[in-house]
């Protein structure tokens, strides 16, 4: 029930808008001599001539700062379409934002909202989209949300939301929930949302399975029922099979060693045939037999090999289908893909064109043998559709390489600020995004391996593209850990996070922080310092940095690349991956969020872009987006 001054016509809505507009955006350029219909920023009317109401606005990213007080959103109560994204507004939600009983797409994200969710709102009976995510609110997640029965998506990531799920929650047309990083969210998921993907709990305390799973997880450690003689018994079986094995290999390998001291001792020098403009790559090979060869197919018995009298390539994992050694590779037809901190990289195209592959060879390398090969092994354990596997390596006194497969056209920073627009012309938001969801997705696989395992070097050209619909793939990773400080991004590229001093110093957080560079790139179509135009090209200034003062000072837009700036479809999904750029550029590490967060956030956004390019393509209408 309304208020008793409260009109339902436009005079209201109007008087209702101007109050907010005093509260939380008083740059906002609305016209009070004409009708809100009449072209007022973020407003939209419907309804018949002389009779229409406010039915939605849409403010983002508009630099709305304050609280917004009772008597301004909740008296729109023809509004349908609520969307407040990426601002400052702080304070509660309205009390009275049950007054808008029209309302069904609703989006809070990434504003400062605190305090428990208003009784009122779940009387919004019509609800079908409710996004909060990213605000500061508090509470439990209410059993009333029950009320809300037409409700398709809630979003209350990044909250603090705290206590359980209640178990009663039921939603019969929700299709997409999200409660992640709301850290004290605990106790078990309810069995009504046991459909939703592992990536709607990251980062809470919640369980997520059989309620027996469950009390497993929180702490009740029961054994798993063997008994104690079987136990010893597994143990002893085990050990017995490991003498077993290490007998049967001490006794090859001695045979083996044997036959090769045999053979040794031809020594050749080879020379790699190069392209124009390439530098030959000459190593010194002592040839074994081609048995040696392929016994280094498997890690540990190759590098294994290696300590012997030859110095040859050395497989990482299964053999190539097409086995070839050094020999071959050096007479590879070469070219030379760039010069960079850690060395030259080569493409190299084996006889008859397959494979071709890429080859590091690297400088400064202050590492002994065993230390490099214990990390290249390592680092050739990472097998994953968004990194270029690592096949091989080569270790002498004078020359470490590394060879990988070849995995695509060009390099990010290539297509982004090459020569000419065209590369960059031909990326649309979604492409961007996508591209930065494959990078994202190898860069969070690489620090599945825990604390030590990072990147260590992430920007533009070490991203490489493809042209395939999902293909990127982040190159050089781990060099930081094999090359030290030299493999690190410079000071002053724009990559670097405030943090790092030396390459101990890499991290999770130093990652995130250069990827959130690459993001912001992506967006802005800026290299990573990018120099003023009033500046002569003399300095540059850091993108991050900039950015930030930009979505601070002035219209956040102004922010985007001027060939995405245009796509107002995915204007929101843009602002969310600005948004999450920005917080993996957070000066502090501790803000910074966590890669597999990043991963799921922007699979969202490429999914909502996605869906969105799909519907505006078959049916045109704007309803669906906020
Ligand atoms: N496996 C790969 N497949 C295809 N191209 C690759 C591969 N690895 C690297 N590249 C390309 O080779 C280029 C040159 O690599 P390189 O690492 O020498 O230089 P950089 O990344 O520009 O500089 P830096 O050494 O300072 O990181 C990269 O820009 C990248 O586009």
């Amino acid at each position: 029930v309304l208020p008793r001054h409260v009109t339902s016509d436009i005079a209201g809505d109007r008087t209702a808008l101007l109050a907010l507009r005093t509260a939380v955006g008083s740059h906002l350029k609305w016209d009070p001599s004409v009708s809100p219909c009449q072209g007022w920023l973020g407003v939209n009317c419907s309804g018949p001539v002389g009779n229409e109401r406010v039915v939605e606005l849409r403010l983002v990213g508009k630099s709305l700062s304050g609280q917004i007080p009772v008597g301004t959103v909740g008296n729109l109560t023809a509004l349908q379409t609520l969307s407040l994204r990426f601002n400052a507004i702080s304070g509660a939600i309205p009390a009275d934002i049950g007054g808008c009983a029209q309302l069904r797409w609703l989006y809070l994200v990434g504003n400062r909202f605190d305090g428990d969710i208003p009784e009122s709102f779940f009387s919004l009976a019509l609800l079908k989209k409710a996004d909060l995510s990213g605000n500061r609110l508090t509470g439990g997640v209410s059993p009333e949300f029950n009320k809300l029965t037409n409700l398709a998506t809630l979003n209350l990531e990044g909250n603090n939301f705290t206590g359980e799920l209640p178990s009663s929650l039921n939603l019969p047309k929700l299709t997409q929930f999200n409660v992640s990083y709301n850290g004290q969210l605990n106790g078990p998921v309810p069995a009504s949302l046991s459909w939703v993907p592992a990536s709607g709990f990251l980062g809470t305390a919640l369980c997520n399975g059989p309620l027996a799973a469950c009390a497993n997880s929180s702490g009740d450690n029961k054994t798993d029922g063997l008994s104690t003689g079987a136990i010893v018994g597994i143990i002893v079986a085990a050990v017995l099979l490991l003498v077993i094995i290490l007998s049967v290999w001490f006794l090859i390998s001695f045979r083996r060693r044997r036959r090769a001291s045999a053979t040794a001792g031809a020594s050749t020098e080879a020379a790699a045939n190069v392209h124009e403009g390439a530098e030959p790559i000459t190593v010194t090979v002592a040839m074994t037999d081609t048995d040696a060869v392929k016994q280094s197919h498997s890690p540990t018995a190759a590098a294994a090999a290696l300590t012997g009298e030859g110095k040859k390539l050395v497989f990482l994992g299964s053999a190539p289908e097409r086995p070839y050694d050094l020999e071959t590779m050096l007479r590879a037809s070469a070219e030379v893909l760039g010069k960079g901190v850690h060395g030259t990289t080569y493409r190299a195209t084996l006889d008859g064109g397959d494979p071709v592959l890429v080859i590091k060879r690297l400088r400064d390398v202050h590492l002994s043998e065993r230390e490099f090969r214990d990390r290249v092994v390592s680092l050739g354990a990472l097998r994953h559709d968004n990194l270029p596997t690592l096949r091989a390596y080569f270790y002498s006194k004078e020359e470490k390489l590394l060879v990988y497969d070849f995995v695509g056209a060009g390099s990010l920073s290539s297509l982004l600020h090459g020569n000419g627009a065209e590369g960059r012309a031909r990326l649309d938001f979604t492409a961007r995004a996508r591209i930065a969801l494959a990078a994202a997705r190898g860069v969070a696989f690489i620090h599945l391996g825990g604390a030590k395992s990072s990147h260590g070097s992430i920007k533009s050209s070490n991203v490489v593209v493809n042209g395939t619909r999902d293909g990127a793939y982040v190159a050089d990773y781990g060099l930081a850990q094999l090359m030290g400080a030299a493999a690190l991004p410079k000071r002053g590229t724009g990559y670097r996070a405030p943090e790092v001093t030396d390459a101990r110093a890499v991290s999770h957080k130093t990652d995130v922080y250069s990827f959130g560079v690459v993001v912001l790139e992506l967006l802005t179509g800026r290299a990573p310092t990018y120099a003023l135009p009033d500046d002569g090209g003399a300095g540059g200034v850091d993108l991050a940095r900039w950015v930030r003062s930009v979505v601070q000072e002035e219209w956040t837009s102004e922010v985007f690349d001027s060939v995405i700036g245009n796509e107002p479809r995915v204007e929101e999904e843009m602002m969310r991956l600005l948004q999450l750029g920005m917080e993996c550029t957070e000066q502090h590490p501790d803000r910074r969020p966590s890669m597999a967060g990043v991963e799921a956030r922007i699979e969202r956004i490429v999914e909502d872009a996605s869906r969105r390019a799909d519907f505006s393509s078959t049916d045109g209408s704007r309803s669906v987006s906020a």
